[in-house]
């Protein structure tokens, strides 16, 4: 008999977010359904007048109450939670949430981590120097720069090949080597983490109708398709580069597993549009498993954390279905 999954670490996010509510909604929604088990790295102040809780001082222990309540492993807010009002006080738990989560998972004392949504300009006041979890994660895998960021839908897959810097700094930092790199990341876990054999990939343009055979930019003729033949060199299956504006239609998605494009918006704009509610932001590149819900914060929702939740849950929990499918492709219980 398989031994059982090791349970996922989902962090803190923002207090003054949804995160909170999500956490404890996910646990109603996952305690009785056998997969998806997971401890809550975060303040139990917050979730235990609506759930059960039992404090645990390791992840080991959390299988084992995950059926009867929301196993958490108390990471404290140093001032009150106001939901809906962030406060930069508050970032160290966020941040040690993190960086505890990521340790268990490193140590395999945690099946992958679960990130619930952090308010970026909040945790830059406080002196947080990364632009995001995704940078976060790889500097504390100690991998800073090999990390990539894929957005998964039932519908669409998408990487953006730049990510959390202006249209401007995206342009200046699009080259041949980078687009080829992160499609040889993407083809890779396509096939480790998401049991794809063959996987195909579809390669954006950058400019209006891909160029249209340089009128219209020239950056797919001396950037992107240099990198497609490198790639196909290399044996990956993959073609384009596609007018970014017809290639994520109804028609066109079932032709390619996932799609890399030149920008985060690129990316994330189809996407979001087509599935906000089910969309799961995957970090690839690093030895851990991540995923987090793709919406945010959402300060203008967030309330005190009660029996019912305001909050679509939707997002967290298509999250922590998959990074519990993959550690389960991992670890060869899944083929
Ligand atoms: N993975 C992460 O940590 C992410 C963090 N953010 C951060 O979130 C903060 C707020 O960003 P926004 O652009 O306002 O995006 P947002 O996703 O927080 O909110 C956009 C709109 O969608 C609604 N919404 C979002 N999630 C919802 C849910 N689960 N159920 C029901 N309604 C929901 C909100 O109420 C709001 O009206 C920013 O500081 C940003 O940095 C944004 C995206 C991802
Ligand atoms: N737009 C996606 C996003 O902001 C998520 O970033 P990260 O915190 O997962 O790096």
């Amino acid at each position: 008999m398989m031994p059982p999954s090791r349970p996922l670490a989902l962090t803190l996010g923002d207090p003054a977010g949804i995160g909170p509510q999500l956490a404890a909604e996910a646990w109603r929604r996952l305690r009785h359904s056998g997969e998806g088990a997971f401890f809550w790295l975060g303040d139990p102040h917050l979730v235990e007048a609506a759930v059960p809780v039992t404090l645990i001082e390791t992840p080991e222990e959390a299988g084992a109450v995950f059926a009867d309540s929301l196993p958490i492993l108390p990471v404290l807010c140093e001032a009150d939670v106001i939901p809906g009002q962030p406060d930069p006080r508050n970032a160290a738990a966020t941040i040690s949430s993190i960086r505890l989560a990521v340790e268990y998972a490193l140590a395999a004392r945690a099946g992958g981590v679960v990130t619930n949504p952090i308010a970026k300009h909040v945790l830059a006041t406080a002196g947080f120097p990364y632009p995001g979890h995704t940078e976060f994660l790889a500097a504390l895998c100690g991998m800073t720069g090999e990390e990539i960021m894929m957005l998964v839908s039932p519908q669409l897959r998408v990487v953006p090949v730049t990510v959390h810097v202006s249209l401007r700094k995206a342009l200046e930092t699009l080259t041949t080597d980078r687009i080829v790199s992160i499609a040889e990341t993407a083809y890779t876990a396509l096939k480790r983490d998401f049991g794809i054999e063959a996987p195909r990939l579809a390669i954006a343009g950058l400019n209006p109708h891909a160029g249209e055979q340089g009128l219209m930019g020239e950056e797919e003729i001396t950037i992107i398709r240099p990198a497609i033949e490198r790639l196909r060199a290399r044996g990956i299956d993959c073609q384009g580069p596609f007018p970014p504006d017809t290639m994520f239609s109804a028609t066109a998605r079932p032709n390619y597993d996932a799609a890399i494009c030149m920008y985060h918006d690129q990316a994330l704009i189809p996407l979001k549009t087509i599935d906000m509610a089910e969309g799961v932001n995957v970090t690839l590149g690093l030895p851990i498993i991540r995923t987090s819900p793709d919406h945010g914060t959402a300060f203008d929702i967030a309330g005190p954390v009660t029996e019912t939740c305001r909050a679509d849950v939707s997002s967290l929990l298509a999250a922590i279905r998959l990074a519990d499918g993959m550690s389960a492709y991992r670890e060869g219980k899944r083929s």
